[in-house]
């Protein structure tokens, strides 16, 4: 009989779960400031018209693990072309401001949440680099101090990725977990189907997560919502298993973007996913026939006969940011 499946696949991510799966409740900012001994750390936010959410994060982070208790060094917010307000609320609140287009200026322009994490990395100084989505509701520092207890409490780990619960707010009501929408439909089957040693991540499509700088400088950064997967199976093939690890930090509320344009960031995820096939040998070409993503929508004027829907075209082709070790002498680095 064809086995679908290796018949070793889930034992080993059965070990690797239980071996680098941790909850934030078991450090505090305290032990964890103590624990750092001049390892410098970062915090990175991209944020795309964020002024709704991005200062109390901001301040919540500035004022719990900056200034009461000294675990973060700098906060560095990626404005991403925003057209409102978020950064005049971010600098307010304490962070460091950077614009994502000036500091890759120079550099082929990319586009999407990838390339601001990029230039974020670039911009920041940190031996240690926590990255937070700027959309969240109900923002608590354990989200912080849970992505940094593995890296300053274990040597062996590299990367951290955030997991949690994931309720969906609309307008029916919460949905306690109805969230994490993409990652349910298309990222998990993905990376189960073809890199089963990642099976274990609860959250592989976290926006929170962590790693030291020399590993995150290492590895490529695909632009727009592909960069996330492409973190977790790049690390994977640079760090191996081992060295990642995930942690509980209880539950997220964030902004949920609606289905359109969740179809087009899971095309992007799918366009990413092929890549990463295709550099292990197991598709021919480097793109699939087309990166057009054609969509439809109620009503709309310029409809094709008996449609009666509106159709949009979008492409969902993804570029990537190469390892900051091979370009950091040409990024500019904004002063601080
Ligand atoms: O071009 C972009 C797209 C997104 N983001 C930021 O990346 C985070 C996650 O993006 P989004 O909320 O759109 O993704 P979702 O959480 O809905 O999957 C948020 O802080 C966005 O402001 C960004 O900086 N640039
Ligand atoms: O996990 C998911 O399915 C998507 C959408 O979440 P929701 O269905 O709006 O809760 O959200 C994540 O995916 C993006 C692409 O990787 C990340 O960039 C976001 O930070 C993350 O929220």
């Amino acid at each position: 009989m064809h086995l679908l499946t290796p018949p070793n696949a889930a034992p080993v991510v059965e070990a690797w779960t239980a071996y680098r799966t941790a909850d934030a409740g078991q450090w505090n900012a305290r032990q964890l400031a103590e624990a750092k001994r001049g390892t410098t750390v970062s915090v990175v936010i991209p944020a795309r018209n964020e002024q709704e959410t991005i200062g109390a994060i901001v301040a919540t982070i500035h004022r719990q693990l900056v200034t009461e208790v000294q675990l973060v060094d700098e906060i560095v917010v990626v404005d991403s072309r925003s057209t409102d307000a978020t950064a005049e609320v971010a600098a307010r609140a304490g962070a460091r401001v950077v614009d994502q287009d000036e500091v890759t200026s120079g550099l082929p322009r990319m586009d999407g949440k990838g390339d601001a994490l990029w230039a974020g990395l670039a911009a920041s100084t940190g031996d240690v680099v926590a990255f937070v989505d700027g959309d969240l509701r109900d923002f608590s520092s354990t989200f912080v101090i849970g992505l940094l207890g593995p890296l300053l409490t274990d040597r062996s780990v590299e990367f951290v990725k955030g997991f949690y619960h994931r309720p969906l707010a609309g307008a029916a009501g919460v949905e306690a977990d109805g969230g994490g929408r993409v990652t349910e439909i298309s990222a998990r089957p993905l990376l189960n189907l073809f890199w089963p040693e990642l099976a274990g991540f609860v959250q592989p499509l976290a926006g929170e997560y962590a790693g030291r700088r020399t590993t995150l400088e290492a590895i490529p950064f695909v632009s727009g919502y592909g960069v996330e997967i492409a973190m977790l199976i790049d690390l994977l093939d640079h760090v191996g298993p081992a060295a990642l690890a995930q942690v509980d930090l209880g539950e997220r509320h964030h902004r949920h973007q609606n289905l359109a344009a969740l179809g087009r960031m899971s095309a992007q995820i799918m366009v990413t996913a092929w890549s990463r096939l295709y550099h292990r040998g197991l598709v021919t070409e480097p793109l699939p026939p087309t990166t057009m993503l054609t969509q439809f929508s109620r009503g709309g004027d310029d409809q094709l006969p008996h449609l009666n829907r509106q159709v949009s075209v979008a492409d969902i082709g993804v570029q990537e940011r190469p390892p900051l070790t091979t370009v950091a002498q040409t990024v500019t680095a904004p002063a601080a």
